[in-house]
This record gives C-alpha cells, structure tokens and sequence, in this order.
C-alpha cells in the first residue's frame, strides 16, 4: 500500500495541467554520414496530444528514442520533467521511464498469460505493488477504462485485434504514465476499430491529464486527438499548428497530408 500511496503522491506533486513535460531544442542525431534529426524543437505540456506526421524514415521514430533515452543526441537538449536525459543515471532513467507509456505499433501482449496476468506485471515488477486487493482494483479500473471490463479471465489469442489495442493501451494506463508515447496506433486495425481507439486515446488524455506524442500517418486519429500538430520532413518540423490551421496550409508536403479528409 506504501507503493501506491508514493506513487499517487509523486503524481500530483508534479502533476499541474500545462506545466511542459517534455521540451526538446535543437536536437540532431545522425548515423554514420546520415544527418537524420537536423534541428528538432518540441514542447509537450501535460494534458495536451501532440501529433506527428511525416512519410516514412523522417525520424519520427528515432525523436521518439532520443526522448526515452534509447539514443543519445549529438547534439540539442532533450529535457523530459525538467531533467536533461542524456546526462541521467541508469537508475534515473528507469525511474523516468516508469513515468511513461508506449503504445507501439507491435506492441504485443504475452500469449501464454491471460488479460490479467498480462496487467498485472507491470504492476508487481515495475511498480513492485505487493498488495493483491489493490493490484485487482487497478486492473478492475483499467479495464474498464478501455471499454472491456469482463475480459479478464481472456487469453490474448481470443481477442480480436482492435481489444488487443485496447488490451496494450491498458497495460501501459495501469501504472498510471505521466507520459504517453503512441507509435501509429491505428495502423493496421480497420476504419471502426481506428476510430474507437482514437476515441480512447482522446479519453485517455481527458482521465489521465497525460502530455501525449501521438506519431500517425492516419489523419481521421491526427484529426481528433491533436491539440497541435508537427508535420516532419528531412529531419525537422516544416509546419506547426491546430488540425484546423495546418489544412488551409499552402505548403505542398503538409496539404498532401490532408487531402483525403473532409
Ligand atoms: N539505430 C539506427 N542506426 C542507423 N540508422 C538508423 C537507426 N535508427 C534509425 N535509423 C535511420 O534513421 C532514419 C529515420 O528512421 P525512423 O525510424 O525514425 O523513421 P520514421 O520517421 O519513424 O519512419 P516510419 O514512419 O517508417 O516509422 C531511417 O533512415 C533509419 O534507417
């Protein structure tokens, strides 16, 4: 009960809506000769969906990696709740890292465990919660917070791959992220599924206050879930606005994103 009680507390210790969560200035990767980030500046506050869309191999992945820690920039700052990553401990990280969630596109369930036991790990080795009655509670909460409330008992092959989403975004909620990080979400799941697990996603900013980088080519998810959106091109932002903005855009690049939305 100490873990959870902790937990709650170091939440709403940091937890003011609009304070920046994640601000990235003048950040560059490369690899070998290849320039792939060449001047990436970002700001995520809490509470709020950034969407990112650019073609494939932009660098939206490796902005991504650089944000957790996977990769080490060249140069620029990446600040994630006000503390340089790069110059973080091993020990500092992890604690980071506990603080947010991934959504990615293979994001895969364990096929031996049920629904529960799939939730219940990141509980007990992340969190390392020992007490079972709470564990329950937050599972019970998660679920239905995802819509499946009696899915529990299921294994991962029973489910459809649309609850399969819904069953990794609850995993990733359960310990309850500051952060939420979602690599093309809908991809690969039909036009009702997409929507429903845009939906969520809308629902998981509004219950969860988290600051969300939301990478997509689906423009139906980039429209109703940004609160601002990026467009990527050879390795920065080329445009920067509200859904609403960035279609009245002239830019060719950014206006061929969004010609097939109403
Ligand atoms: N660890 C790495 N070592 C070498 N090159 C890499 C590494 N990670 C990414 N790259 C290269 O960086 C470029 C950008 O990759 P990234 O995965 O970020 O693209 P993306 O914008 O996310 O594309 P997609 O939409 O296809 O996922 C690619 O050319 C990729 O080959």
């Amino acid at each position: 009960m100490e873990e959870v009680k902790d937990h709650i507390e170091s939440k709403t210790k940091s937890g003011k809506k609009g304070e920046v969560v994640i601000e990235v200035k003048g950040l560059k990767k490369g690899f070998g000769d290849k320039e792939v980030l060449k001047n990436i500046n970002l700001t995520v506050k809490r509470g709020e969906n950034v969407v990112v869309l650019g073609r494939s191999g932009q660098g939206k992945s490796v902005t991504i990696q650089c944000i957790v820690g996977m990769l080490t920039p060249d140069e620029g700052s990446v600040k994630v709740f006000g503390e340089e990553v790069p110059e973080l401990s091993d020990e500092d990280l992890k604690e980071m890292r506990t603080k947010m969630g991934f959504l990615f596109q293979g994001a895969a369930l364990f096929d031996s465990m049920t629904v529960k036991e799939n939730l219940e790990f990141p509980l007990t080795r992340v969190l390392k919660l020992k007490d079972q009655a709470d564990i329950d509670k937050r599972i019970e909460e998660v679920l239905e917070s995802v819509g499946l409330p009696d899915s529990g008992d299921k294994m991962p092959s029973d489910l459809s791959g649309g609850m399969r989403k819904r069953i990794g975004l609850a995993r990733t909620l359960v310990v309850n992220p500051e952060i939420m990080l979602y690599d093309e979400p809908t991809t690969g799941l039909d036009p009702i599924t997409s929507r429903e697990i845009s939906q969520l996603i809308l629902e998981v900013q509004k219950k969860y206050k988290t600051a969300s980088i939301i990478i997509t080519h689906d423009m139906e998810c980039a429209k109703l879930t940004a609160d601002q959106v990026l467009v990527m091109d050879d390795g920065e932002y080329i445009a920067e606005g509200t859904f609403e903005e960035l279609q009245k855009s002239d830019n060719e690049l950014v206006k061929s994103f969004f010609n097939d939305i109403k």
